[in-house]
């Protein structure tokens, strides 16, 4: 699993390394690691690093020092390096010192080059590029290496305003900053230089593919179709059936436990799963380990009858669409749980307002901050969708699934979603594990599905088997 740190932990562990650190010996070890990769990337698409070009952009602060002594050593391999100085009268001393000696040059425009880097602004950064960076970022025609993070990228919450660099690549420091997961399209390749700083526990963690499937549920030798958690699920209705089709449909292509449904779409379910045990309600439904309950159930009184009937059941409930705009509607619904069993919501953001506004909590720029806080009000964890996803835990943990494309933006991707996640709350995982594992998959199923072209929810239910398959195998 990798981490990420908002930038004032960062900050303050730099400071404790800092203090008994040669000075310099940071900057210069972050800037080696630019260096590195710059020469990789010279490599990789010119084939070769002597002679070939690179342009420094380089800010006001640190962020342009690492640039500076990154040209420093670029130049020792013979590469021709020219650096364009934003604000040239607060430009890093040393780092300038160094690079002049090197034989780099400043210049007073962007020169053409192989590679940009942009060392505009790092941990300071605050909002989009300023104009004078953002004219030069727009009229460079050279893949970007971005120092520490892409400029004009918040770093603790990955949100753009306004111009912003897109990075070939990132070389971070230290440890990853939320911007990393946040935005990770922004950043392109992510490489981390250790600088040996003790970090407190992260702000949030990401899932790779062998954390998933660590954890992902795997029938043994003793399992039969109860022990592996059966899940049930409650979503749809005779007039709009799809929901009940597409969730549980993915619940079925999610487990080899058993799925129950119970709801008026009970005969649509069953003509495309025949495996499914249908029934017409929740209380003739049978035992289940987990619940689905919400997709397309509608948010009237019947809906919200049956919503209760289903938290009251004492076992994990994943609340998905119109069961979260009851939860809204009706907050005396959470007095039917048992506090001690999991809740999971996953709500986009429009559902994610109508619980969290009146409980006096903002959905802002910091995603994971808004997440976090709501699963704390509610007792209950808080799967955000977004374009990255956040899965926040009452107790304070989080996971962030990064998106890698965006062919998931499709009508009934949220019902498969909640599907998957109520397969792996029956198999008893713990729910913020089931969140991020779930979000895992549903990217790579949705991906699967589209193969570069767009898809459709009922192909995602359909890929989530080979999804499964690439992230266990
Ligand atoms: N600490 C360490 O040990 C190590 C630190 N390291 C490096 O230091 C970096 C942090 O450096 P830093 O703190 O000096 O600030 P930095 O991010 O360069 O910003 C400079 C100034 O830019 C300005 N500015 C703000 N927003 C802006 C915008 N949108 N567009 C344009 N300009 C903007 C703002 O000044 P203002 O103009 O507002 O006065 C701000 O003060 C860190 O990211 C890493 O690269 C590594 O060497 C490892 C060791
Ligand atoms: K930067």
């Amino acid at each position: 699993m990798r981490s990420a740190w908002s930038t004032h932990r960062i900050r303050e562990a730099e400071e404790r390394v800092l203090a008994v650190t040669p000075d310099g010996a940071l900057m210069r070890r972050a800037a080696w690691g630019i260096a590195r990769q710059a020469l990789a990337m010279l490599r990789e698409r010119t084939g070769g690093v002597a002679g070939r070009r690179v342009l420094l952009l380089v800010g006001a602060g640190n962020n342009g020092g690492d640039a500076l002594w990154a040209g420093a050593f670029l130049r020792k391999r013979a590469v021709a390096v020219d650096a364009l100085l934003l604000a040239p009268e607060r430009a890093h001393a040393e780092g300038l010192a160094a690079l002049r000696s090197a034989g780099g040059r400043v210049v007073q425009a962007p020169t053409r080059a192989d590679l940009a880097v942009d060392g505009i602004v790092g941990l300071s950064a605050r909002g989009p590029l300023r104009p004078a960076a953002a004219e030069v970022v727009a009229r460079l025609d050279a893949p970007v290496l971005a120092v520490d993070l892409p400029s004009g990228v918040d770093p603790d919450t990955g949100a753009v305003d306004g111009p912003a660099v897109t990075a070939a690549a990132t070389v971070t420091f230290g440890g990853c900053k939320p911007v990393h997961f946040l935005a990770a399209e922004r950043c392109g390749a992510l490489t981390l230089v250790d600088l040996g700083l003790d970090l407190p526990d992260p702000d949030f963690g990401v899932l790779d593919r062998a954390d998933v499937a660590a954890a992902w549920p795997l029938p043994g030798a003793d399992d039969d179709k109860y022990t592996q958690g059966v899940v049930g699920i409650t979503a749809g209705s005779s007039t709009y059936p799809g929901a009940a089709v597409l969730a549980t449909g993915s619940a079925v292509r999610a487990t080899s436990g058993m799925v129950r449904y119970a709801g008026s779409a009970a005969e649509e379910v069953n003509r495309r799963y025949p495996e499914v045990v249908v029934t017409g309600s929740v209380g003739d439904a049978g035992r289940v380990q987990a619940w689905v309950a919400g997709p397309g159930m509608g948010t009237g009184h019947p809906a919200r009858d049956v919503l209760r009937a289903v938290l009251e059941q004492g076992v994990p409930v994943c609340v998905d669409a119109d069961g979260i705009t009851l939860l809204a509607k009706h907050p005396e619904l959470w007095d039917a749980r048992d506090p001690g069993v999991p809740v999971l919501l996953t709500p986009h953001d429009r559902e994610f307002a109508r619980v969290a506004e009146p409980r006096g909590i903002e959905l802002g720029a910091d995603r994971v901050a808004a997440a976090k806080a709501l699963a704390a009000e509610l007792g209950a964890t808080v799967l955000l969708k977004g374009h990255a996803t956040v899965v926040a835990g009452p107790d304070g943990r989080a996971l962030v699934n990064p998106a890698r494309s965006h062919w998931l933006a499709t009508a009934g991707s949220g019902d498969v979603l909640s599907g998957v996640v109520g397969a792996l709350l029956a198999a008893g995982l713990d729910p913020v594990l089931a969140g991020g594992a779930a979000a895992f998959v549903h990217v790579r199923a949705g991906e699967l599905a589209a193969a570069g072209a767009p898809t459709s929810a009922s192909k995602v239910v359909d890929a989530v088997p080979d999804a499964i398959r690439d992230v266990v195998g």
